[in-house]
């Protein structure tokens, strides 16, 4: 079997005992079976809920707590009781684990983001198991990745996993919920996410958990594109994290399991997480030279440019149709395209006093919508 880099999520659902508290038992399963394929030579990143449920009875709550303002108590509490039994239990194994708490804040911003990719490969390269998991306790609701799912399919994307395995309570997707529904059909293997598939995704079923399916769903569609590989389902004990990656896990199995499209972690930011603060409106030759050619944009194929924004800040590309086609850094500020705009290079350059004006250098381009032309 090929050495895999592997993210395994663990939803509070596989952590809990049925009161809502953290389960020592599952966590040291979770334990036991990430060691089992470390030493087969697989790299784990853990993305591990479970903060809100080591934290609450601490408090006095007597059960896991609803409000926001609890559970940040309670997540700020569990948080380190979660890292203090996963760091003995890793070390019982000899291993040493890491916490890294993002928020979405972590991932907008681009110097955050390449730093937490390079504490997460410097991790992995030292053989410690980076374990992740929201911060919950900062989180300002609006901003909050809610559920684990999201979080792991964007840390899976930038440090290029092959697979990430959602484990959960239920043993893959099914065509509707099997906690209702008895005659609810399986689906084993999936080539993508597909609209039909969502909807028939539905929410938690337990009350610890937060997405449900549908978050998964969401999440597993997120991945792919990024030349992730996808497990939802269920684990337990040594042996089936090994089957899991043998392909013959308990659970449903989502993407061409190839290992082909690998998109940059540089790129992955630009088109997920990236904040525009403009647009550039472009014309048919410098539309096909982005798309087709694999070319930069010049100041000649511009046509408009709106909002206000400043060199390296991230602006969207719009085409004649007035169809958002992807973005990019702008190389300029908004008022030196203005000027710019139209002109031949050796005029644009002559004006920004520039060896080579270049309004977007095509290493700073994503394409998000790829149209017949
Ligand atoms: N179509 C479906 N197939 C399988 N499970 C589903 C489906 N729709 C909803 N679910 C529910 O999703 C739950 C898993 O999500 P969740 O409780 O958020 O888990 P976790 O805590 O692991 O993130 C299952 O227990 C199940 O009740
Ligand atoms: N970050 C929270 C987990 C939120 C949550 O419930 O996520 P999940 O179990 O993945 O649906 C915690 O550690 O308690």
């Amino acid at each position: 079997m090929n050495r895999q880099r592997i993210v395994m999520k663990v939803g509070s659902s596989s952590l809990t005992e049925a009161n809502g508290a953290l389960s020592l038992t599952k966590l040291r399963e979770h334990v036991a079976a990430i060691v089992s394929i470390k030493k087969q030579g697989h790299e784990v990143i853990l993305v591990s809920s479970g903060a809100i449920a080591a934290g609450f009875s601490a408090l006095g709550y007597p059960s896991r707590p609803v409000t926001v303002a609890g559970k940040q108590a309670a997540a700020a509490v569990g948080q380190g009781l979660l890292m203090q039994a996963y760091l003995a239990e890793f070390a019982k194994h000899g291993l040493t684990a890491a916490q890294l708490l993002l928020t979405r804040e972590d991932f907008a911003d681009q110097k955050r983001y390449q730093n937490a990719l390079q504490t997460i490969t410097e991790l992995l390269k030292r053989s410690a198991v980076p374990i992740i998991n929201e911060n919950d306790s900062t989180s300002v609701e609006e901003l909050t990745f809610g559920d684990n799912d999201m979080l792991s399919a964007l840390v899976s994307g930038f440090i290029h996993a092959d697979t990430l395995c959602m484990i959960t309570d239920v043993n893959g997707l099914y065509d509707s919920n099997p906690t209702q529904n008895p005659n609810a059909k399986k689906y084993h293997f999936l080539p993508n996410v597909t609209d039909d598939l969502l909807m028939v995704a539905g929410h938690a079923g337990s009350k610890v958990g937060t997405g449900g399916m549908k978050s998964k769903l969401l999440a597993a569609q997120t991945a792919l594109p990024f030349g992730v590989n996808v497990f939802i389902g269920k684990t337990s004990g040594q042996s089936t994290l090994q089957d899991l990656l043998a392909g013959k896990g308990d659970g449903t199995y989502i993407g061409s399991f190839k290992h082909e499209t690998v998109m940059p972690a540089s790129k992955q930011w630009l088109a997920v997480h990236s904040h525009v603060n403009g647009q550039i409106k472009i014309d048919k030759g410098a539309e096909k030279a982005l798309m087709y050619e694999g070319k930069s944009l010049l100041p000649v194929g511009i046509t408009s440019v709106s909002g206000s924004f400043g060199p390296n800040d991230v602006v969207e590309i719009i085409n004649e149709k007035g169809k958002v086609i992807g973005k990019g850094q702008s190389t300029l500020s908004s008022v030196d395209l203005t000027l710019i705009k139209g002109m031949s290079s050796n005029e644009a350059s002559e004006q920004v006093k520039l060896n080579k004006a270049v309004a977007i250098h095509r290493d700073q381009w994503v394409t998000l919508a790829k149209e017949r032309m």
